[in-house]
Formats: C-alpha cells, sequence, structure tokens
C-alpha cells in the first residue's frame, strides 16, 4: 500500500531591499514590509516550520541581490530551507547550494536556458526545484515580467532532464489571498509523476485542507505567504490543520 504523507508547509520570507515584504501577484512597488527577514524566519522556526522558502525578491528582479544576507539567514536556521530568486548561473547556483540550503529553485533559467537548467539537475539532482509560475497556462520569467513558454511542453521537457520537483504558482493569486488555482495544481499532478509544491494565493485553513487533499495527486507542500503575515491563521494552526 502506498504511504501517504503529511502535507508539507513552508512559510514565504521574499526579501527586497533587506526587508521581509509581500508583493500582490509579484508586481514591484506592490509591496507591504514586514521587517527583518531573519526576525521573520527565527519566528516561522519556533512555530514549527520544517521548511522556509526563502526569495530574494530583488535578484528575481534583476535589480540588485540581497545574498549575503539571505546566506546569514539560512545559517541562523536550523530548518530546511529552499532558496529563490535570480539563480540562473554557475556563480549564483553555487553561491546559492553553498549557503548550506536545502534545495534551490530556478525559474527564468528553465525557461531562458534550458541546456544550463539540464546540467544543474544533472550535477545536484533533488537539490535543484523548478518553478513553474503562469499566468493560465503561459510561463512567466524575469521576476514574473516575462512571458516563457507554455506550461506543459515545459513541464515534459523538464520531466526527461530528470526534474525532480516543481514549485507551481498561479502568479495572479499570489499575495491575494485570493485561495489557490486548485484546478492548475491537479492539471500538473496529471501531467507529471514528480512531486508539486503549490505556491499563491492560500487565504485560510480551508484552502490548506483544500491543497492537502490533493496530496495522494502529488501535491508534497505548499508554500504560505500573505495569509501568515496578515494574521489570517497562525502557522501552529496551519500545522495543526494538515496534521489529519
Ligand atoms: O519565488 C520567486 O522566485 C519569486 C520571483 C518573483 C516574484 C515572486 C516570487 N516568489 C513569491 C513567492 O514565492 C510567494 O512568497 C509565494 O508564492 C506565497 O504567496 P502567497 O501565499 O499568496 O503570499
Amino acid at each position: 500500500m502506498t504511504e501517504t504523507h503529511r502535507l508539507e508547509l513552508l512559510p514565504a520570507v521574499d526579501v527586497a531591499d533587506g526587508q521581509a515584504v509581500r508583493l500582490v501577484k509579484g508586481e514591484a512597488g506592490s509591496e507591504t514590509s514586514y521587517g527583518d527577514p531573519l526576525a521573520a524566519a527565527l519566528a516561522w522556526q519556533s512555530a514549527g516550520a520544517e521548511w522556509i522558502h526563502l526569495v530574494d525578491l530583488d535578484a528575481a528582479f534583476g535589480k540588485g541581490s540581497n545574498r549575503a544576507l539571505l546566506a546569514e539567514v539560512v545559517g541562523k536556521l536550523d530548518v530546511k530551507v529552499e532558496l529563490s530568486g535570480g539563480i540562473r548561473d554557475d556563480a549564483s547556483l553555487e553561491a546559492a547550494l553553498g549557503t548550506g540550503c536545502r534545495r534551490v529553485n530556478l525559474g527564468t533559467a528553465a525557461l531562458e536556458t534550458p541546456d544550463w537548467v539540464r546540467s544543474a539537475i544533472a550535477r545536484h539532482g533533488d537539490r535543484i526545484a523548478v518553478g513553474l509560475d503562469v499566468r493560465g497556462t503561459t510561463l512567466a520569467g524575469r521576476g514574473w515580467t516575462r512571458e516563457g513558454g507554455e506550461l506543459f511542453e515545459t513541464l515534459a521537457r523538464l520531466d526527461a532532464d530528470g526534474c525532480a520537483r516543481y514549485v507551481v504558482t498561479d502568479v495572479n493569486k499570489d499575495g491575494t489571498l485570493a485561495g489557490p488555482n486548485l484546478r492548475l495544481l491537479r492539471d500538473v499532478c496529471a501531467a507529471t509523476d514528480r512531486p508539486v509544491v503549490a505556491s499563491g494565493g492560500v487565504s485560510s485553513l480551508a484552502d490548506l485542507r483544500a491543497i492537502a487533499e490533493l496530496v495522494p495527486l502529488g501535491v508534497e507542500g505548499s508554500i504560505v505567504g500573505k495569509a501568515l503575515y496578515a494574521q489570517a491563521f497562525t502557522l501552529e494552526e496551519a500545522l495543526e490543520a494538515v496534521s489529519r
């Protein structure tokens, strides 16, 4: 019999200009600030998080980087970290993996430099995840400002390249508290046998329970950002909600 796992939760710490922020639909300039990223990450760790989804938004938007700060945050955490934002070449990949994070999330590179991503997957296996960030079924790269191909064609190519898991974001839901795109998650799970991490739009414990229902289909985890910062629920409540 196949063992069914509990949905993993990954509280998000998105960093811009040295501060933890939340964006609406990933749009630069739409941010609300939540202070020190390390304090935010440590708070989620104390509340029981097993993972932190840590994003360098400035690197994702190609307007700078918070690399040293993010390395410091990873170094001070005991929990697993998924590092994202602007990892597009050997230098940024080695720096990201060198922080000691558990895995990195490649986005733009998977759309623009598929050969390099194939080689990164061959070298680093499941320390590489690919972020599939979509509007409809059109992928978005470069901090979600540029279109980058069709979701299911790209997914088939990445599956063939050995990609270990996907972080799937409906950009139009991200930071909106509008609820996750369950249809998108189901469709991606139907198209791949690799685990899927859901991202974007979680607003309530009911949303998390709805995502948890998709675990048997292949959803492994869910990133939660705005809802935690807006105190729609606590992380403890969220962990409890997905524990059954
Ligand atoms: O992850 C990235 O690389 C990224 C790049 C550009 C803009 C946003 C990016 N990530 C945002 C997130 O990962 C959100 O934190 C996550 O989707 C949570 O969304 P929500 O729960 O709706 O706040």
